[in-house]
């Protein structure tokens, strides 16, 4: 197998012994991006590709030799319907799937249902690479009028959340998915690992991109240019104190690996060249 090296601030000059390892990973390809929309908290579901993107990483994994112990998704189908594909292909499907909104994607606001490339074309690539990859930039909210709106907050999975449905996001900056998960990964992931647990997130762009920058201490600055694939598992090793000993590892093929990274920021170029 092949590894890819993802050289990340903290981890560059480690030479501490591993004690544990977690496995982050976005969700095989949604429906939503062969239409290049931002899909976030709409409950799209895998695309054809998607699943048997997802059925890889299973595969990939048993190769392996990993043995799943826990597994943590979103609220939303295609992070759970990873989890379960990626389990069936390990023949672990009898590992325990546990779900909450906190692992859910960053939460676009109004731009949920645009489309990227009519955004770089009216507002400019960069400006949709801002709004796409910067940590502290917050948009616009979601409000009654958008036609997302009640089929989102009315769904009654967010009735199930440990806070009230009023008090759920309606836009989010990369900051703020952090802040909503970090006490969920203190809190339940954590003791999890901590117990000898081997864990798999099934997450999205997003959220895998706020927990890999708090794992990875990666800078404000530098998160601007991490862009994860579908469907690619991401090997970290952590210290006893839960720092990493090692630049994280996107396992697979490196090559399609770097191609499935460009095709996402490509998502937001006015003409896709993949
Ligand atoms: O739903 C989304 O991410 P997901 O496919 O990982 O769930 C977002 O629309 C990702 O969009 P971005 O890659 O422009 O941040």
């Amino acid at each position: 197998m092949m590894f890819f090296t993802f050289v990340a601030a903290a981890a560059r000059q480690s030479f501490r012994m591993s004690k544990y390892k977690v496995f982050v990973m976005r969700h095989g390809e949604g429906a939503w991006t062969k239409e290049n929309r931002f899909c976030s908290w709409v409950d799209q579901r895998l695309s054809e590709d998607g699943v048997k993107e997802a059925l890889a990483c299973g595969h990939l994994l048993k190769e392996a030799g990993y043995h799943l112990d826990v597994v943590f998704t979103s609220l939303l189908s295609r992070s759970i319907h990873t989890a379960w594909l990626l389990l069936e292909a390990m023949e672990q499907e009898w590992v325990p799937v546990v779900r909450t909104w906190r692992l859910n994607e960053r939460h676009y606001g109004a731009l949920i249902g645009l489309n990227r490339a009519e955004m770089a074309l009216n507002h400019g690539e960069e400006q949709v690479k801002q709004w796409r990859r910067s940590y502290d930039l917050t948009l616009p909210p979601i409000d009654e009028s958008h036609p997302y709106f009640l089929e989102i907050y009315n769904d009654r999975r967010y009735s199930t959340c440990d806070v009230s449905k009023e008090d759920l996001p309606k836009s989010e900056s990369l900051k703020d998915v952090l802040e909503r998960l970090q006490p969920y990964w203190d809190g339940t992931i954590v003791p999890e690992i901590k117990r000898g647990k081997l864990v798999l997130i099934s997450g999205h762009g997003n959220s895998c991109r706020a927990l890999l920058k708090h794992l990875e201490g990666i800078s404000d600055a530098d998160i601007v240019n991490v862009t994860l694939p579908t469907g690619t598992p991401i090997l970290i090793e952590l210290d006893e104190n839960f720092r990493p000993t090692k630049p994280m590892q996107l396992l697979g093929d490196q090559e399609a690996i770097q191609a499935a990274i460009r095709k996402v920021e490509d998502q937001g170029k006015v003409k896709q060249t993949t």
